[in-house]
């Protein structure tokens, strides 16, 4: 039987960018509708953004110097499969380097403004271009809420495994347990970065926090004892470039201040964290095995590695192969 592979976490961890590094790595890409279909949320991507930026920049009462980009962008709406026309691009160009923007910018993760939109937002002219060709960077940057369970066959080393991407909101995980049966493995994506978010969903929620129970209720669920899991603390990128500014300490006061700096003392906390919630439960399973890495599900050459391991121990059936942390 093919083995069974949940990828589950909470919402934007980056479940649906690991399965495109899947792809990527095992499937020679993506076919020429997918293609399509990803050029569309990009498009969509850049003017949510942009105009999540000019929303963020009103709001916090930074004068953007051109308010009729401003508004052409705000009365602009997207039609189901069109091209961004010519005047609004060039208003998000200029909206782009206006010193207001920038200002949102910096504290955009308030406002819920992806953290990878400036890789669109930049080349605006270029990427709207009919006949501009996507990447594959590009398609692992670009942001689309999973709703609906997605099923993929990929063949590695002559072997089918079935991959499960699921959504990741609150509202989508009751969806998640018709899956739970005869599950080989779990890869669970928590992400680093959260630690200073909130949920979309419920802005009182932490998401680390969120994510840490949604863990923990997992890793004990009764049907899944028998599943191998795998945590990727994703997000590494992200991490290492917001603790300088954005302390730790402020959002877990159990944090030591002097090391909010310091990034292998942060990583080691939230590893704990999450070895923590897995052995502390009434059905904890000390005999089970926990393998974990830190990754950077955006980038294909690290996740290279990474995922070849992931995989050979799957095949292998102990999950011991060399490349894990523990
Ligand atoms: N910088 C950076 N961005 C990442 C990383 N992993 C994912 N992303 C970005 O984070 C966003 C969310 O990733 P998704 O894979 O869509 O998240 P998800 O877990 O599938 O989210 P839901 O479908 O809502 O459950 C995308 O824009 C990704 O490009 C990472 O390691 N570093
Ligand atoms: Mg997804």
């Amino acid at each position: 039987m093919s083995p069974k592979i949940l990828i589950l976490g909470s919402s934007n961890s980056g479940k649906s960018t690991l399965l495109k590094q899947l792809v990527i790595l095992h499937c020679n890409g993506f076919t020429a509708d997918q293609n399509l279909r990803f050029r569309h949320y990009m498009l969509d991507n850049v003017v949510d953004s942009i105009r999540a930026l000019v929303q963020a920049a009103l709001a916090l009462k930074c004068e953007i110097s051109n308010m009729d980009d401003a508004s052409a962008l705000l009365a602009y709406t997207r039609g189901s499969a069109e091209e961004i026309p010519e005047h609004i691009t060039k208003a998000i160009s200029r909206l782009w380097n206006d010193r207001a923007i920038r200002a949102a910018w910096q504290v955009g993760e308030r406002f819920f403004v992806q953290r990878t939109a400036d890789f669109f937002i930049s080349r605006v002219d270029q990427i709207s271009q009919p006949d501009y060709a996507l990447t594959n960077d590009d398609i692992l940057h670009i942001r689309h809420r999973t709703t609906q369970i997605v099923e993929m066959s990929i063949i590695i080393s002559g072997r089918t495994f079935r991959f499960f991407d699921v959504g990741g909101q609150r509202g989508d995980r009751k969806r998640w347990i018709p899956y739970f049966d005869d599950v080989h493995s779990i890869l669970f994506i928590a992400s680093l970065a959260d630690y200073d978010q909130v949920l979309v969903e419920d802005t009182r929620v932490n998401r680390m926090i969120d994510s840490l129970a949604l863990f923990e209720t997992i890793f004990n669920h009764k049907l899944l004892q028998n599943s191998g899991m795998i945590l990727f603390l994703n997000k590494k990128d992200l991490f290492e470039a917001k603790i300088a500014d954005s302390p730790i300490s402020m959002f877990f006061p159990d944090y030591d201040p002097s090391k909010n700096k310091d990034v292998k003392h942060a990583t080691s906390f939230f590893k704990k964290k999450f070895k923590k919630s897995c052995m502390e439960t009434e059905n904890g399973n000390s005999k089970r095995q926990l393998y974990i890495h830190t990754t950077t599900c955006t980038d294909t050459k690290s996740m290279q590695f990474i995922i070849n391991a992931v995989i050979d121990g799957i095949l292998k059936g102990a999950l011991k192969s060399a490349g894990y942390t523990l």
